[in-house]
């Protein structure tokens, strides 16, 4: 520590007290992607008297959060989502620690990759209720898609089954996580810079923030409480499914106690939190990919067409579709899910290219920047799922997989299998049986969408339009006989 200190901190815009107030809000990223030129890839900012850095690079983000992940992965104490909206039991929002192990290690044991059969049967079972629903109301896809995301995670968790045309539960998840979108980008609110702004009243003129905060807590501790209490009674019944939860609850003939079972709740919580709005976001590039690059769907269907023929799709036959690998790649790289990650925290001081970091120093990995920079992924903005065909050029680090678009280090998702998969089934199923197409205006002419995304921690694109439409007559009966 004592060598660190009297180091330069890294480079960045200097600011007073108030003029740092003014850090982006909308699309942070483009503005500190821009910041590179002035700045370089590790860019320090102090809001408020906290320390923030912003890495844009790639190498920045492996030395720090990979290299040194045993300082380097603990999350930024963030009073908004944790301690007002409540989302204390999120486990991905969890310092470092005992408590952080101990949800992610059951984690692990539900979702691991090798054991993947039963969530890879009820991935593809959902994703044939989808192509129905598709039939039914193509114009819904938005929301056929969030239900089947949701039933996946739903199922893995609870065993709940939820019905065709979705129920309560996906509409209580889509308004709690529409606040931890909200105030997840951190600096969108003032009060995780000045904690001590929490003890203001709610009624106080300013404190607009603690009414949305209060809105959203209720709902919040409903999304954790209500379908663990539902399963509980099923066991009492006796009408229960088999999923994280019962086994855990089983798993005991003593019983859990009651920090155990905390931790079953909210892991499985978590999964469902975390699980179902990101893959949504990732399904939703697809169809907008798709409805303007009719070409790109063309080659996917032909490589579809010549290794499985008319029949759907299984998980099984992804080694056997390079081309549609490369399209659920390229998603997550041409407009990631989360374009800043997750934010880390350091937990001691450190040293890095000559600068200090000091300890608890709130950590942002600019995951847009490096999908963005045109020396890794030459035309960045451009959906081509091309880039990630040439294994060659791939191993000296031009267009690499896009794996940062689960984060890093200790924190990387550990959900990505299970992601992955889903989204895949859905692409190949859904480029199986139908023709995603632009939609036509009053006039018979064709709309073009914009390629517009939401300014969230979780970035989805803007509503947008396009045709569903069977290929074929044969595929309409593959899906009405699924
Ligand atoms: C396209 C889909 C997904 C994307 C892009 C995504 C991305 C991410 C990212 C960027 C992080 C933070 C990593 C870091 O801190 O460096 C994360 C964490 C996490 N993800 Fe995902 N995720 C996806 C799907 C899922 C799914 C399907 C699940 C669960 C079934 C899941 C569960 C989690 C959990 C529990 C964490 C917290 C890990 C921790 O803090 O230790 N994610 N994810």
């Amino acid at each position: 520590t004592a060598t660190v200190l009297g180091l330069p901190l890294p480079p960045g815009p200097k600011a007073s007290w108030f003029r740092t107030l003014s850090l982006p809000t909308t699309y942070p990223w483009i503005t500190y992607a821009n910041w590179q030129n002035i700045y370089g890839d590790v860019i320090y900012l102090r809001v408020l008297g906290n320390p923030v850095i912003v890495l844009n690079s790639s190498v920045a983000i492996s030395d720090l959060l990979e290299r040194r992940g045993n300082i380097y992965s603990s999350r930024p104490i963030r009073t908004m989502v944790v301690e007002l909206i409540g989302w204390d039991w999120l486990f991905s929002s969890m310092c470092y620690g005992d408590r952080w192990k101990q949800h992610r290690n059951l984690f692990h044991k539900h979702f691991r990759p090798n054991d993947s059969d039963r969530y890879r049967a009820l991935q593809q079972k959902e994703t044939h209720t989808l192509l129905r629903n598709l039939l039914q109301t193509p114009e819904n896809f938005r929301y056929h898609i969030r239900r089947s995301a949701a039933a996946v995670v739903l199922n893995l968790s609870y065993g709940h089954q939820i019905a065709q045309d979705g129920d309560d539960y996906v509409q209580l998840a889509d308004k709690a996580i529409a606040g931890l979108a909200q105030a997840g980008i951190f600096g969108t609110y003032l009060v995780d810079y000045l904690p001590f702004l929490k003890y203001v009243p709610a009624w106080f003129p300013f404190a607009s923030f603690k009414r949305e905060a209060f809105a959203w807590r209720k709902l919040t501790r409903e999304l954790v409480d209500r379908p663990f209490d539902m399963i509980k009674q099923k066991l009492v019944e006796g009408t229960e499914f088999p999923c994280l939860v019962t086994q855990e609850l089983e798993s005991r003939t003593a019983g859990l106690d009651s920090e155990d079972e905390e931790v079953v709740k909210n892991v499985a919580a978590t999964a469902y939190a975390a699980g179902s709005d990101t893959v949504v976001s990732a399904i939703l590039s697809f169809f907008l990919a798709m409805t303007i690059h009719p070409e790109i769907q063309k080659r996917a269907q032909d490589e579809l067409c010549s290794v499985i023929g008319t029949r759907l799709p299984a998980l099984s036959d992804r080694n056997d579709l390079p081309f549609i690998e490369c399209i659920c790649y390229e998603l997550l790289r041409w407009n990631p899910v989360t374009p800043l990650g997750l934010a880390h925290c350091v937990m001691q001081d450190d040293e890095y290219r000559g600068y200090q970091i000091p300890k608890g120093t709130t950590v942002i990995p600019n995951v847009w920047a490096i999908f963005h920079d045109p020396e890794t992924y030459p035309d960045p903005m451009r959906f081509n799922p091309d880039r990630f065909m040439n294994f060659s050029a791939n191993e000296e680090k031009i267009n690499e997989k896009p794996d940062a678009a689960f984060g890093f280090g200790r924190r990387i998702c550990p959900g990505r299998h299970v992601a992955l998969d889903f989204i895949f089934i859905v692409v190949a199923s859904v480029l199986t049986v139908y023709d995603i197409c632009r939609a036509k205006d009053e006039n018979g002419n064709d709309i073009n969408p914009d390629v517009e995304y939401t300014s969230l921690l979780l970035s989805h694109p803007k509503p947008f339009k396009c045709d569903i439409r069977p290929r074929s007559e044969d595929a309409i009966t593959v899906v009405t006989q699924m």
